[in-house]
């Protein structure tokens, strides 16, 4: 479940945390530590457990119970008088299910009436918990952040009176005593409703909690803030598996403990300098939680908490690297065209037309899909240019009904030649006589450059070849140009002076880029065209593609990876990843070979992983 929030496949995870007769449920506790969450929302439900058996099974035919260890618990003395015998399994529902699918008529499931209903049971008793008020408390978790419904970052400005402290302690034998002194200075200190954990058993020290982990423990206390400089020695500090009591200093505490067997703390900290808990807390970068009666702390998307909210500290380091990054990234797929172009074997076109109906909901614009045309003429929303290397190209595109073509030059003479069969200058002659019909018909046309980056024949391309060729297709009236590193040998340090070139003749906003992946390179390129203000990407589902006159040049970067990433920045593309995996995998599965995405890789085997939970 975590899993799948962390990597986009839902958005929001609704975990059980603690019940009122049941107590804490520590192996979530545990996973709210594993994992990079926040606590976003939080509800109390209550919780009517049911004695479900099939139609026709009374009581008294019943000698066994199954449900999920918490359900048992909570209706321990009810299943005592009845002389049911108790069987723990993974979750409610699925004893529901297990009773329900075997036609059990001596077992019996504790679940809720819905899975009852769901699972065609009958309900033999109600309400069986042993306290009315049976309450468990779960909690609501995102990759954000974002209050639910309004949208809005968690900011703390001049709080008072932080409602919520969620607090972690690794009991480990000498700590109870400062542990109680710190729920109590808490109480005290903040008036809070702190809920202290200690986990009865360490992790394990592979498995303690290291400093990042600590800095999630900061963010799941969304009161968690840091005091004002005039409190700063009193606070409690809360650092790495320890509390310290307000009788010492958190320095005097911590170096104790830093002695301790917590070989892990020593790497992530050195103390050399001895220095004061205030540079230590910003030496931690947010990871010593020191909680104040009042804090000014600012939730910043980067989950760093500065402890003086002006301009400079608000934006931090992500604002520095990110902050040219636009906010929304137009993706252009173009599989079914440059990715399939470079198949052996001829893809039938209804595959084809199946991709394209795939990838258009998962909301993708699509580019050079001339041969489906007749399949997919009047799909909903696609825009689907269609690649035509001269006049004759274009006429035949639009009698397939093409609503908008794509003309591709090259930065290499050589690339032409063997590409297009001509010259660089004769390709613009060409491209002109196309746009110039192209506007007669007022269909737009999309020009590519290709070889921007490198050529098979000559290697290095002089970015200012790459930047005459563009402003030529730009001027022309190409409506964007599409920046080809056609055999993806580019690197971020090759991107930059030839965007540089491009964008000093080419507005930014009408350039694209299109990476090949031979040398995997394509997400640092895209990063750094993102940066520079490009906002436009072409990308292959499941990474297919090569052009058939670059030898060796693998397929496009695949769009999974660039919308896994592009997710990962907070960038909007409105492509559905999980629609996106879908189609990736069918084609994958078409052509009988494993996706060329990372991400699709990956999720799958997540996905494989979540639905055995
Ligand atoms: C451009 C040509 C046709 C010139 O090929 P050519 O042999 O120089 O053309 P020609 O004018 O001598 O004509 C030869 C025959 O082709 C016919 N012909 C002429 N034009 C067409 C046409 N449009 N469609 C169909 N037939 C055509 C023409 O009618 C004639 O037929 P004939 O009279 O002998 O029976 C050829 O070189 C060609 O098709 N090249 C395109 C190859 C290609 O598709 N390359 C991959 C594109 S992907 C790419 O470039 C990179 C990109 C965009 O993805 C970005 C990146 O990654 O860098």
């Amino acid at each position: 479940m975590h899993l799948a929030v962390e990597r986009w496949l839902v958005d929001r995870a609704v975990l059980p945390i603690e019940n009122s007769l049941g107590g804490s449920i520590h192996r979530n506790y545990d996973l709210l530590l594993r994992h990079n969450l926040h606590i976003v929302g939080e509800v109390k439900f209550a919780v009517r457990h049911c004695l479900l058996a099939n139609h026709g099974v009374q009581l008294e035919d019943l000698k066994r119970v199954l449900s999920h260890p918490q359900a048992l618990a909570q209706c321990e003395h009810t299943l005592t008088r009845w002389g049911l015998i108790r069987e723990a399994v993974d979750d409610t529902a699925g004893a529901a299910k297990h009773v329900a699918f075997h036609k059990l008529k001596d077992t019996g499931a504790v679940a809720s009436s819905a899975a009852g209903m769901i699972y065609g049971l009958n309900i033999i008793a109600q309400d069986i918990q042993d306290d009315a008020d049976n309450v468990t408390r779960f909690l609501m978790l995102a990759r954000e952040p974002i209050i639910p419904g309004i949208d809005r970052l968690f900011k703390f400005q001049n709080c008072t009176k932080p409602n919520k402290a969620q607090l972690f302690g690794l009991k480990q034998n000498k700590l109870p005593s400062r542990f109680v002194n710190c729920s109590s200075s808490f109480s005290q200190l903040l008036h809070l409703h702190s809920s202290m954990s200690s986990l009865e058993e360490p992790l394990g020290f592979d498995k303690l909690p290291s400093m990042s982990t600590m800095d999630r423990i900061q963010r799941f206390s969304s009161g968690a803030c840091r005091p004002r400089e005039d409190n700063m020695g009193m606070g409690n500090c809360w650092i790495e598996g320890r509390c310290c009591s307000t009788s010492h200093s958190c320095s005097e505490d911590y170096e104790g403990s830093a002695r301790e067997a917590f070989p892990w703390v020593r790497h992530t900290r050195d103390f050399s300098q001895r220095d004061t808990l205030k540079q230590r807390t910003s030496s931690f970068g947010g990871n010593a939680v020191i909680f104040g009666n009042g804090c000014d702390s600012w939730y910043t998307p980067d989950h760093q908490f500065n402890t003086k909210p002006n301009d400079k500290d608000k934006q931090g380091l992500p604002h520095k690297f990110l902050k040219g990054i636009p906010k929304f990234v137009k993706i252009v797929e173009v599989g079914p065209r440059d990715g399939l172009q470079n198949e052996k074997n001829i893809v039938p076109t209804n595959v084809k037309v199946e991709l394209i109906h795939r990838l258009v909901s998962s909301g993708l614009p699509l580019a050079d899909a001339k041969d489906v045309m007749q399949a997919i003429r009047n799909l909903e929303g696609a825009r689907l240019p269609v690649l035509t290397p001269n006049l004759k190209g274009f006429e035949a595109a639009v009698a397939a009904g093409a609503k908008e073509v794509a003309v591709f030059a090259s930065a290499s003479e050589s690339f032409s030649k063997s590409n297009i069969n001509c010259s660089i200058e004769e390709s613009l002659a060409r491209y002109r006589a196309v746009i110039r019909a192209a506007k007669e018909l007022s269909l737009p046309v999309r020009g590519y450059v290709s070889c921007v980056l490198g050529c098979p024949t000559e290697g290095e391309i002089p970015p200012s070849r790459v930047a005459y060729v563009a402003k030529e297709l730009y001027d022309m009236g190409c409506f964007e140009i599409s920046l080809g590193d056609t055999i993806g040998v580019g690197t971020p340090g090759t991107v930059v002076p030839m965007l540089e070139a491009v964008m000093a003749v080419v507005p930014v906003e009408k350039l694209a880029v299109h990476f090949h992946d031979t040398y995997g390179q394509s997400l640092p390129n895209i990063l750094v065209s993102l940066q520079m203000g490009i906002s436009t990407v072409d990308s292959s589902i499941a990474g297919l593609g090569g052009c058939p006159y670059a030898k060796g040049a693998s397929g496009n970067v695949a769009t999974e990876d660039v919308v896994y990433m592009l997710n990962g920045l907070g960038v909007k593309t409105n492509v559905d990843l999980a629609k996106l995996m879908k189609a990736g995998d069918y084609i994958s599965k078409q052509l009988n070979r494993p996706s060329g995405s990372k991400t699709a890789i990956a999720l799958s085997r997540v996905t494989a992983d979540a639905s055995k939970i």
